[in-house]
């Protein structure tokens, strides 16, 4: 067996070494006795065309283990644990009812007929419409509801906390009399588990319960126990006239267990979190889309002069276009800004491949390339090919390049030549898929193999052939921009709304479909 497998961040997914070194990702079929199952999802080198999909057996040389999540860790690092997190939640159990006499049963014979007629008067029991008793019954234990919610912005509260339990349902507080002041035990309240407005809710390796992609979307993920019914115990000559006033008679020990509450359900799940942004921040570290993020928003991220000082993806949001008055023109839009990109981060450089799904519910990319590096063009299609390599469908979206820091001469100066290559790069004819409905999400999530990414090959179209980034569409348009030094940003922030509007308005995204 010629392959090495290295440094699986998750189980399912890898980073396959030949021996002539060259690496690709695959992915985990099934895992076997003796190896794993996988197949090929694209070469990392040039030689791309040649890709091919089929399975291979393989056996493995280094397995890492997964990042353990303790405290320390979770403040050093929390790029690897703010969008995804296993918890186990349990239902709570049902209250129980109980054993119960009639109350001159206890009274016996000897009873006067001044204290008969005092019982008789006090057990008005309960009826239902036909006469029968109403028994009381044990409380509904609490159901586990999971919600989306605004105020929540990552899943790193679930690493030190990943079991959540609801309280039971009351049991029936019986002295053991049937009296009518016999209530049903009080169901316990629903437990109500807040997370970010974008997560993913799936069983733990099995399918898809929900994606709660709106504030207030919610979903019950663990339904609480019945409570138990209540029995009314009494001599075998007098069960059948009671027996007509009710069926919870008990006949025999066994029946005992009908008074026990049900227990409340129990599940693993995995939350994924991918943020819900109507434009994505890629670029390079240190291309200045923090600074960016802050300059057009309210958003305060870290900005600093040395790369990956993002570590996890900021959000802002973008007002509306003041010159369109009070009806404040609809592009109101969320940002993200994601961590920055280096080549191989597919295969895990840098900060990894992890931050490009958040790119999945974007439907406007917004490239910020440092206009003042030696290379700009290269850096500008280092982070294409990283793109395309996570999923070619990501350079089919629309989106506009900003070259930054023209306020540095080396870039002022050749501003126009690196507009002008830039537009070059990319393809007319190439169409722009349509925006991915929330349905289409669930049915991509659906079919996601547990820990596999949305964008994973298995659900990548079958005929899809591999294209080089020339035949992706251009850019709906270049603007070069000093967001620090504020030069330029309304002809950016014009770009931005005119391409945001051409990606909601139905008509002029037929025509971005059928730019040629
Ligand atoms: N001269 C100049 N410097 C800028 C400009 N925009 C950003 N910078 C600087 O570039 C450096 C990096 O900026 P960031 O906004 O942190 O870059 P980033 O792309 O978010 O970086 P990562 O967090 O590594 O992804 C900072 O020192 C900024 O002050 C600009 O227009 N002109």
């Amino acid at each position: 067996m010629p392959w090495l497998i290295s440094a699986p961040s998750s189980p399912s997914y890898l980073s396959v070494r030949l021996h002539n070194n060259t690496f690709f990702s695959a992915r985990v079929f099934s895992e076997r006795s003796r190896g794993l199952l996988i197949y090929r999802r694209s070469q990392h080198k040039s030689n791309s065309k040649n890709c091919a999909y089929y399975t291979v057996k393989c056996q493995i040389a280094r397995v890492n283990e997964g990042p353990s999540s303790s405290p320390a860790t979770l403040i050093n690092e929390p790029h690897k644990y703010f969008d995804q997190a296993i918890i186990t939640v349990r239902a709570g159990d049902g209250g129980h009812g109980a054993i119960l006499n009639m109350p001159n049963q206890r009274a016996g014979k000897s009873q006067g007929k001044h204290e008969k007629e005092k019982t008789r008067r006090k057990s008005l029991y309960k009826r239902d419409f036909d006469g029968s008793l109403i028994l009381p019954m044990g409380g509904h234990g609490g159901d586990v509801v999971i919600y989306a919610d605004e105020g929540k912005d990552t899943l790193l509260e679930f690493h030190k906390k990943g079991r959540y339990n609801a309280k039971r349902g009351g049991n029936v507080d019986a002295m053991g009399v049937l009296t009518s002041q016999l209530h049903n035990g009080l169901a316990a309240p629903t437990l109500r588990i807040p997370v970010p407005v974008g997560t993913v809710v799936k069983r733990k390796r099995g399918k898809l319960l929900a994606d709660l992609s709106h504030p207030g979307d919610e979903v019950l993920v663990a339904r609480g126990g019945q409570g138990g019914i209540s029995l009314v115990e009494m001599p075998e000559h007098r069960r059948k006239k009671l027996m007509a006033l009710t069926t919870n008679v008990m006949r025999d020990d066994s029946d005992k267990v009908l008074v026990l509450g049900q227990p409340g359900e129990e599940v693993s799940l995995e939350l994924i979190l991918r943020i819900v942004a109507d434009v994505g921040l890629v670029g390079l570290p240190n291309a200045g889309k923090s600074t960016l993020l802050a300059a057009i928003t309210l958003a305060k991220p870290d900005i600093a002069d040395y790369p990956f000082t993002t570590l996890m993806p900021n959000l802002g949001r973008l007002d509306g276009d003041p010159s369109l008055g009070a009806r404040m023109y609809s592009s109101e839009a969320t940002l993200a800004d994601l961590p920055g990109l280096i080549e191989g981060a597919h295969l895990g450089k840098g900060l990894g491949r992890n931050f490009l799904r958040h790119l999945r519910r974007t439907r406007l990319l917004v490239h910020v390339v440092d206009a003042a590096t030696d290379n700009p063009v290269n850096d500008y299609r280092t982070v294409k090919e990283e793109l395309r390599m996570y999923n070619p469908d990501y350079l089919e979206r629309p989106f506009i390049v900003v070259l930054n820091k023209i306020d540095l001469p080396e870039a002022r100066d050749r501003l126009s030549s690196l507009t002008e290559k830039i537009m070059r790069i990319g393809s007319d004819g190439a169409s722009s898929k349509p925006e991915m409905s929330s349905d289409n999400v669930l049915q991509l999530l659906s079919s996601e193999a547990p820990h596999a990414d949305v964008s994973s090959p298995g659900i990548q179209s079958k005929d899809e052939k591999e294209k080089e980034i020339e035949d992706y569409p251009r850019p709906l348009a270049v603007v070069g921009v000093s967001v620090l030094k504020g030069v330029r940003i309304n002809e950016m922030l014009k770009e931005i709304r005119a391409a945001l509007k051409k990606c909601r308005d139905p008509d002029e995204a037929l025509k971005l479909g059928a730019r040629s």
